[in-house]
């Protein structure tokens, strides 16, 4: 698969959302943070917003749920218009199931681990995943540094999908730049979350373009990578 960026809405201007999802057409994905401030320390939005923002942009929704009670809300994100609906491990009662909801009613349904979940107890449920995301900070804020120590949990992750066979994307969360993200794409990373990195520069969808380019040079040569 060819690498794909999703610049995280969450470092934008909240007061201008319709712009700053504009600003970055030409990405892969949005990344949309919902935040409910009882999974994570922080609030920052939900439903009505993301409807919104499906409106107002071309760019298809990639929503990362830190919510607790994902069993319950994650469909209506798929409702609400996204592409991709994310939930926790850590805070789904029946990840099975819920992964399930999310395919049949037509999104891409992923899973997230935060940085001290181990990815092994959820090898037998990848196969029912479109994408497993490390997070590579504890979830609640942008622009925190990157967590290096989960580097070998990329590269094990790697391995399982390569194990068995799997389309799964692998997908990072947290501190993602110009300086950390060629050591994901190495250790095994597809997709690659950036939101300070994008919106701290000049020009947001250069960012983008910059980033993809680095990652692609590192894939380009990886054994498990390949065009699509
Ligand atoms: O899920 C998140 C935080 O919980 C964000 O997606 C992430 O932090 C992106 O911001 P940055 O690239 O600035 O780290
Ligand atoms: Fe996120």
């Amino acid at each position: 698969m060819a690498v794909q960026i999703s610049p995280s809405i969450l470092s934008a201007d909240f007061s201008r959302l319709a712009e700053e999802a504009k600003a970055v057409e030409g990405a892969d994905w949005l990344h949309v943070d919902v935040m409910d401030n009882h999974f994570v320390p922080n609030l920052t939005l939900g439903v009505p917003v993301v409807e919104s923002l499906a409106r107002a942009t071309e760019t298809p929704l990639d929503c990362h749920l830190m919510i607790e009670n994902p069993d319950r809300w994650a469909p209506q994100y798929v409702e609400a218009g996204a592409g991709s609906v994310t939930f926790h491990a850590e805070a789904a009662a029946a990840p099975v199931r819920l992964a399930r909801e999310i395919r049949a009613k037509g999104a891409r349904a992923s899973m997230a681990l935060k940085p001290a979940t181990p990815v092994e107890p959820y090898e037998d449920l990848l196969s029912e995943l479109d994408m497993l995301l490390i997070m590579t900070v504890e979830p609640g804020f942008g622009g925190q540094a990157f967590l290096d120590i989960m580097l070998p949990k990329i590269r094990r992750t790697r391995e399982l999908i390569s194990k068995h066979g799997l389309e799964l994307w692998l997908q990072v969360d947290g501190g993602v730049s110009a300086s950390t993200i060629e050591r994901c794409a190495e250790a095994g990373a597809d997709v690659f979350v950036a939101g300070s990195a994008v919106y701290s520069a000049d020009d947001p969808a250069a960012a983008v373009r910059m980033l993809r380019d680095q990652a692609a040079a590192v894939t380009a040569s990886a054994p498990w990578a390949c065009a699509h």
